[in-house]
């Protein structure tokens, strides 16, 4: 499923009308028939709805969707809040449509008027203004948002809520506060920002017709438990433990074994052929318990900590994972300098390991396996410079920039967790809830990472696919037997089995 920007939006509009004839005409009539379709099941035919309708094509959409929902005779005042003359081209048609099927639409005249209107409404339906947005919301607009956001009144919007932005790096605005939005074709960007994502309320994606075949690609899209079903490579049936990778994790401290043994085990139980653990002897017997499945070596170690620059111990692995629990110390920044430098298989970089990232940047850059950088939205605006604030509000461009001058795998986490490539390709994964957002979490997602990408030539697969799995299993658990406040990121790793069970008995 793709994810588009609202000029992205307007080329899949005429690539339907130039490669496959569409006209905007047609495809308003097939939008607002699977808005209206996909909103009545919210609708009862005794509530009093009123749809609120611009001058642009969303407001051609709402005139469609009054007028389907009029037909099938439920209760619907239609209310049009830009003057007459506003009203041109294919909206005009639906207009003169809507006219001719016997109905009315109300003028907007003042806002007193239409209060008294909302005063007695049920539900409000939002098709003022869609992706051709520009700038704060002028009046009447917005003081018809500011009044509807102040009712106890179930709010719909048609695509996206009026006022808000369709694309990232928008932060000055207000907008219609929707409990929920039919979105049209494609979901907008601005679905995954954390300052855009609670405008929408609760959302789903209706199909409009568009010629899917001759619509211009798109390098940016949801990854969903149905992509996993699809690319999760099958265990055959003469496989060995050297078919399932072989890795090894360094990282881990005297007063730091609990990360490295949950990512461990989270490498363990998604599936890894053979583990082994490098980390500071003394931490070994902490660890080892937890892990038993897994073989250790040990490391030079400075008062608890990894240090030196061995990396002879760490040869012919199939890939690296680096950075749990090692510590902020200058032992393991060198240590870590030399096997970003001096190893050459596939690694992932995480928590501590960013930290020390920034400074040898450039190192990684020269790299010749692929590398994988896993930080959230502070650990990246440490590596990259930027504030938090610039990387939640732009997270889509500044992680294409990022991973295009290193030439680096980035996952960067959140609730919308945004996967991109080297060469600019974006995956998003939004499974998951609050019951994440606790210590530990990270480690048990670089585990279950690590794995996904000793199992598949295809990392982008790996990583969409483990960041869903580590989602899935958290939303399953808070569905049966946990809450979001007890899970813990322990659970998730043993609930990892009950995934994995479902995922693959769907895929035969
Ligand atoms: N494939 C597509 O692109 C399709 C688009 N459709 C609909 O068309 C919408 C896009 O249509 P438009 O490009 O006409 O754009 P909009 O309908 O979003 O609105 C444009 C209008 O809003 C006004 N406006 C812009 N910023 C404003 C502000 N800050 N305050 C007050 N008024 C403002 C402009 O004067 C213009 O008349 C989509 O969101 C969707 O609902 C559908 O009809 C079908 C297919
Ligand atoms: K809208």
């Amino acid at each position: 499923m793709d994810i588009v920007t609202a000029q992205e939006m307007y080329e899949w509009d005429r690539a339907a009308l130039d490669a496959a004839g569409i006209e905007g005409k047609m495809l308003m009539e097939s939008a607002g028939r699977a808005v209206a379709d996909d909103m009545v099941r919210h609708i009862r035919k005794q509530d009093k709805v009123i749809v609120l309708i611009g001058s642009g094509n969303n407001g051609g959409d709402g005139f469609v969707i009054a007028r389907t929902l009029l037909n099938r005779g439920y209760d619907i005042e239609a209310w049009q809040v830009v003057p007459d003359e506003k009203i041109t081209g294919d909206a005009r048609v639906h207009k003169e449509i809507f006219m001719a099927s016997g109905f009315s639409v109300r003028p907007y005249s003042s806002l007193e008027k239409l209060m008294q209107s909302f005063q007695r409404a049920d539900i409000i339906i939002d098709a003022m203004l869609g992706i051709g947005v520009k700038g704060r919301l002028r009046n009447p607009i917005a003081e018809i948002v500011e009044a509807a956001n102040g009712l106890s009144v179930f709010r719909m919007a048609v695509d996206l809520p009026s006022g808000l932005p369709a694309d990232e790096g928008i932060v000055d605005f207000d907008a219609f506060h929707a409990d929920y939005t039919t979105v049209i074709a494609a979901p907008k960007m601005s679905a995954f920002l954390q300052h855009t994502r609670p405008y929408y309320g609760d959302y789903r994606i209706v199909e409009i017709g568009l010629p899917t075949r001759k619509l211009p690609p798109v390098n940016r899209g949801l990854w969903r438990k149905e992509d996993v079903r699809r690319t999760l490579p099958v265990r055959g049936k003469n496989s060995h433990k050297g078919s399932h990778g072989k890795g090894v994790m360094v990282g881990g401290s005297l007063l730091m074994p609990g990360s490295i043994a949950m990512a461990g085990r989270a490498a363990l139980r998604s599936g890894v052929g053979l583990l082994t653990i490098a980390t500071v002897e003394r931490a070994i017997s902490s660890i080892s318990p937890y892990l038993q499945e897994a073989t250790f070596v040990d490391m030079e170690e400075k008062e608890g900590a990894l240090t030196g620059q061995a990396t002879d111990q760490l040869s012919g692995y199939d890939g690296v994972a680096i950075g749990m629990g090692m510590g902020r110390t200058r032992g393991a920044k060198r240590l870590l300098e030399a096997i970003v430098q001096g190893v050459d298989a596939p690694m992932l970089i995480d928590a501590d390991g960013l930290y020390h990232l920034k400074e040898i940047l450039d190192v990684v850059k020269e790299r010749q396996s692929p590398t994988v950088l896993t930080p959230h939205p502070g650990e990246f605006a440490h590596l990259t410079g930027l504030s938090i604030r610039d990387v939640l509000q732009s997270p889509f461009s500044c992680s294409r920039e990022f991973a295009a001058k290193y030439g680096v795998y980035l996952v960067l986490k959140g609730p919308s967790t945004i996967i991109t490539s080297p060469d600019g390709k974006q995956r998003v994964d939004v499974s998951g809830n609050a019951g994440l957002a606790k210590g530990g979490s990270g480690d048990v997602l670089s585990g279950i990472l690590f794995a996904m990408m000793l199992q598949t030539d295809s990392l982008m697969d790996a990583l969409g696919n483990g960041c869903v799995i580590h989602g899935c299993t958290a939303e399953s658990l808070t569905e049966e037997k946990h809450s979001k406040t007890d899970l813990l990121a322990s659970d998730v790793i043993e609930g990892l089995s009950r995934t994995f069970r479902t995922i693959s008995s769907a895929s035969r």
